[in-house]
Parts: structure tokens; C-alpha cells; sequence
């Protein structure tokens, strides 16, 4: 539970139309209120040196005037904390480095599935990569193509898919995922269900590539891990987390992320990491305001 902050603090936030409605929520406006946290939202197209005062700066927003404006900010206001860092965020944006800070890191049974950047398709190169694989757009820049992924279950489904993407090896992990969520010095673990496994006798049957819109198709009852298997399935080992949370923190720079892991069905000690988000859907995390509302406290304090 929050405690009440030592003074009344004002947080400016600038986020797309679309992210103000699922993070900006009545019930974490009120739970910060009543601790003396203000959120006052930002016009980003005007100067932020106009605008506040602000104990700190909240942002998603990725175009250049907005950076800009955010370092003519920060140049004369260098005391006044900025989550997060554009320069941070950046290496999130592609699919090949955001795996790369976890590659850098050699934890023990963490891994990332093996993949590989495609900027043109031939008929004679060896890939290097097992089918099935997942075709996913290179940029992870928020846009609403960035999440449009393909199954590939054969080297002839790469044709006719947008390009540049990253083809990396499917991993086959019971259904499950865990989505590990970072506020500063908070973390949470929760599983979601996931895509179903592709066995091999299943795959002597696909043919070409498959959009994840229609991957449902891929099993009768509709995919992902059944009811009671899904409650069934255990969390990973909490420390193992803790070290991954503790090195991707270092690593990025950032306060504000979530990633994604899946468990290997093959060898259940291993681990994989499959996606890294800046500033994810925190809402739906358990105890979402007290969590961001501590979080706000936190990072105006310290300044
Ligand atoms: O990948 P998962 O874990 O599903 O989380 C998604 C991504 O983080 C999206 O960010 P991006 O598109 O930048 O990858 C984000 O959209 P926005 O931050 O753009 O809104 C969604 O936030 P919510 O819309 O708050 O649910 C969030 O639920
Ligand atoms: N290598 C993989 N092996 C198995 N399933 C995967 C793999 N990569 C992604 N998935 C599945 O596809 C989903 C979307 O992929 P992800 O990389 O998380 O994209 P996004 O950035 O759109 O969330 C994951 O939540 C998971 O269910
Ligand atoms: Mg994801
Ligand atoms: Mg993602």
C-alpha cells in the first residue's frame, strides 16, 4: 500500500491518445491523488519549458520534435528526472538489440531463441534457422505493423512477407509465457496463455506461412495452454527472475519495461526471452495503482 508522500508532487505525462486511455485510468489518478501525486498531461507539440512545473516527465512518444523538446528540457532543467531516457528506449525499437542486452548478460539458462534479420529473400542461401520460425517485423516501434507476425513452416512461406523482418526459431513452451513486469525497484512475474505447441507431426502438414491472426486455426479448441493445464504450469524460479530484472535494469537504463519468457519444453531448466517492451500495458498488472503511484513517489523524491 502507498504511503503519503512527504509533499505534493506533479507529474507531467505525454503519451499517444491510445495509451492515455489504458494507463491514464480513473483509479490511478484518484490512488495518486489521495498521496499527493498530480498527473497533469503535457501538450507535446508546445515547449515543455512552458509548461508545469513538474517534479518529473512520464513519456512515450518517439517522434523527433518531441525529443527535441524534451532536450531543450532537460538542458535547463538537468535536476528534473525523465522516464525514460529516448536514447534508452531506443534499443527497444529493434528486435535484433533489444535480445542482444539479454544475450549480453550470460545468465545461466537464459537464452534467446536463435534468429536471424532478412532485408531480401533468395532461393539458394542456408538460413541457418529451423522451421517452424516466426517472421517478425524488425522495428518494434509501437506502429501497429510492428506486431504483425507470421508462423513460417517452410523456407518457400518467407516469400511475400513485408520486409525487413527477424526470423527466429519457434520454441515450443506448453502454451505458457510469463510476462515480467519492472516499475523502478518493483517487479511482478504473471503467465498468460501463449501459443500452442507445433509438433512434428502436425508439421508434415503446414505448408507456407500462416499470420498469428489466423493461428487459431492451428488447433480445435482454439489454442494456447488448456484451463487446467494453464493453472497447472509453474512460475519460473523466483531468483532466476530477480537476476534477470536486476541485469536487464543495468543494461537498459530504464525504469519502465516488461519482457517476455517462455520455458523450454525440451529441457524445462532453460529459459528463453522473447520480447522486450518500453512502457508496457501496466493496468492489467496486479495492483497496478499503488504499484505506479509508489513508483511516482520514488523517482520525484530522490531528485
Ligand atoms: O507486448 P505486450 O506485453 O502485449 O504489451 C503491449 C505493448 O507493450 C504495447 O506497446 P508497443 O506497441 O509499443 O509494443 C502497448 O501499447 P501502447 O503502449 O502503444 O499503448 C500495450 O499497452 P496498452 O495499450 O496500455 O495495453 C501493451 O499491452
Ligand atoms: N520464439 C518463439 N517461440 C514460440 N512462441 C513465440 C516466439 N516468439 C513469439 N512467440 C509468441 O508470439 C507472441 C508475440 O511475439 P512477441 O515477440 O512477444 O511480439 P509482440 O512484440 O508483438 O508482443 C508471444 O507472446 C508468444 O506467444
Ligand atoms: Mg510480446
Ligand atoms: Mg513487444
Amino acid at each position: 500500500m502507498s504511503s503519503l508522500s512527504s509533499k505534493p508532487y506533479q507529474v507531467g505525462y505525454a503519451l499517444t491518445p491510445k495509451k492515455e486511455k489504458t494507463f491514464i485510468l480513473p483509479s490511478l489518478l484518484s490512488h495518486a491523488s489521495q498521496i499527493g501525486v498530480t498527473l497533469t498531461k503535457i501538450d507535446p507539440s508546445k515547449p515543455l519549458i512552458q509548461q508545469g512545473p513538474f517534479d518529473c516527465i512520464l513519456h512515450k512518444l518517439y517522434d523527433s520534435d518531441w525529443k527535441q523538446n524534451l532536450q531543450d528540457f532537460a538542458s535547463q532543467n538537468p535536476n528534473i528526472p525523465i522516464i525514460d531516457s529516448p536514447g534508452s528506449i531506443e534499443i527497444l525499437h529493434s528486435r535484433i538489440s533489444m535480445l542482444e542486452t539479454v544475450s549480453k548478460l550470460r545468465i545461466s539458462n537464459i537464452g534467446v531463441p536463435k534468429q536471424i534479420t532478412i532485408t531480401e529473400v533468395t532461393n539458394s542461401e542456408n538460413l541457418g534457422i529451423n522451421f517452424p520460425s516466426i517472421a517478425k517485423p524488425l522495428d518494434a516501434d509501437g506502429s501497429e505493423t510492428s506486431h504483425k507476425m507470421h508462423l513460417v513452416f517452410e523456407k518457400d512461406g518467407l516469400k511475400n512477407l513485408p520486409l525487413p523482418f527477424v526470423l527466429q526459431e519457434f520454441v515450443n513452451h506448453g502454451g505458457v509465457i510469463f510476462k515480467v513486469y519492472v516499475a523502478g525497484k518493483y517487479s511482478r512475474c504473471v503467465k498468460r496463455k501463449s501459443l500452442p505447441d507445433i509438433s512434428e507431426e502436425k508439421l508434415v502438414n503446414l505448408q507456407g506461412s500462416l499470420p498469428f491472426s489466423q493461428v487459431s486455426n492451428l488447433t480445435a479448441a482454439g489454442g494456447g495452454a488448456e484451463g487446467c493445464e494453464f493453472e497447472k504450469t509453474e512460475m519460473p524460479p523466483e531468483n532466476l527472475v530477480k537476476e534477470l530484472v536486476e541485469g536487464l535494469k543495468e543494461e537498459l537504463r530504464l525504469n519502465l519495461f516488461n519482457f517476455d519468457v517462455i520455458r523450454d519444453i525440451k529441457n524445462k531448466d532453460n529459459y528463453m526471452v522473447i520480447d522486450v517492451n518500453y512502457f508496457p500495458g501496466y493496468s492489467k498488472m496486479p495492483d497496478f495503482e499503488s504499484v505506479i503511484t509508489d513508483f511516482l513517489i520514488d523517482v520525484c523524491s530522490k531528485r
